[in-house]
């Protein structure tokens, strides 16, 4: 089993804000996950949630504030350009470096993620899914891979990406083209390429999107087995309130890019302006 080290920072937002032209998708946002929790962030359609974790993993440059992976400064931007004009966010000034971090270098660095869309090599099969997942943590390009020139690394690779299958249940699925898997059974595969990249860090983006409750319950258990087996810090981005409530040790609720409330699920459950951010939503609609 792993151990809670609570309090050990993994991951570290700090005032960050990102803004599209005029619009703040992530406003002043400040957040922290220790090691060994289950975080969720939640909030209404179009919060600011995903642009979080587009930040998070390098795929957006904050307009400003920073970000640390296990106390490592990992990301910082400022405004820049006509940004200067239009910045309408808090702590301008107060960040004056820029420090960039590809996606790439963001799962070297052990940080891995799963889209709310799924993203996988629809032609390709199971195992070679989970296959390239895995090289894109190590050296190793394509090429060396399918030429096997580094024999003995490659041979292993093989070997950690038919163990993770196993432990996943998909063993038997390995030869099968992606695309041809049930739903919930891609959505594993996800997971399974996200491991692959042996992360300390699991970033799930709407993981139970298009569940049923039975399903759903089967991903929080299944959630809660890697999260021991691997020995991982999860942070969730989820609609589930089921899954939410059940899964997480502290939940963060934004809505308009900012953070609105946080706390233990029961302290989220009853918090008013959570309530009324989402009723606001669904009275809308
Ligand atoms: N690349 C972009 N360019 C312009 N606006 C963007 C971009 N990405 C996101 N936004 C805007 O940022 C806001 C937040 O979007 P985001 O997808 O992060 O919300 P979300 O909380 O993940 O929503 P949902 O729960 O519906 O997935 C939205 O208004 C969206 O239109």
């Amino acid at each position: 089993m792993h151990e809670n080290v609570k309090g050990e920072s993994m991951l570290r937002l700090e005032n960050v804000t990102m803004q599209f032209g005029g619009v703040v998708s992530v406003n002043n946002l400040s957040m922290e996950v220790n090691k060994g929790e289950i975080v969720s962030l939640i909030g209404p359609n179009g919060a600011g949630k995903t642009t979080a974790f587009n930040v998070i993993t390098g795929v957006y440059a904050p307009t400003n504030g920073a970000v640390y992976f296990k106390g490592e400064k990992i990301i910082e931007n400022y405004p820049k350009g006509k940004m200067r004009k239009l910045y309408a966010s808090e702590n301008y000034g107060k960040y004056k470096n820029t420090i960039e971090k590809t996606p790439d270098q963001i799962t070297k660095l052990g940080v891995a993620r799963t889209f709310q869309n799924i993203r996988l090599f629809k032609e390709l099969s199971v195992f070679e899914n989970v296959l390239i997942a895995k090289h894109m943590r190590q050296r190793a390009n394509l090429f060396s891979a399918t030429f096997m020139i580094n024999y003995a690394e490659e041979k292993k690779n093989r070997e950690d990406c038919m163990r993770l299958l196993e432990i996943l249940g998909l063993a038997d699925l390995k030869d099968e083209v992606a695309s041809s898997l049930p739903y919930g059974k891609q959505r594993r595969l996800e997971i399974a390429r996200a491991l692959a990249t042996s992360p300390e860090l699991l970033l799930l983006d709407e993981p139970a999107a298009g569940m049923n409750p039975q399903e759903t319950m089967e991903l929080t258990q299944f959630i809660r087995r890697i999260k021991d087996d691997f020995k991982l810090t999860v942070f969730l981005i989820e609609h589930h309130m089921n899954l939410v409530m059940d899964i997480s040790d502290r939940i963060y609720v934004i809505d308009f890019g900012k953070e609105i409330a946080t706390g233990i699920p029961a302290e989220i459950q009853n918090n008013p302006r959570v309530i009324e951010a989402y009723l606001g939503v669904s009275g809308d609609e």
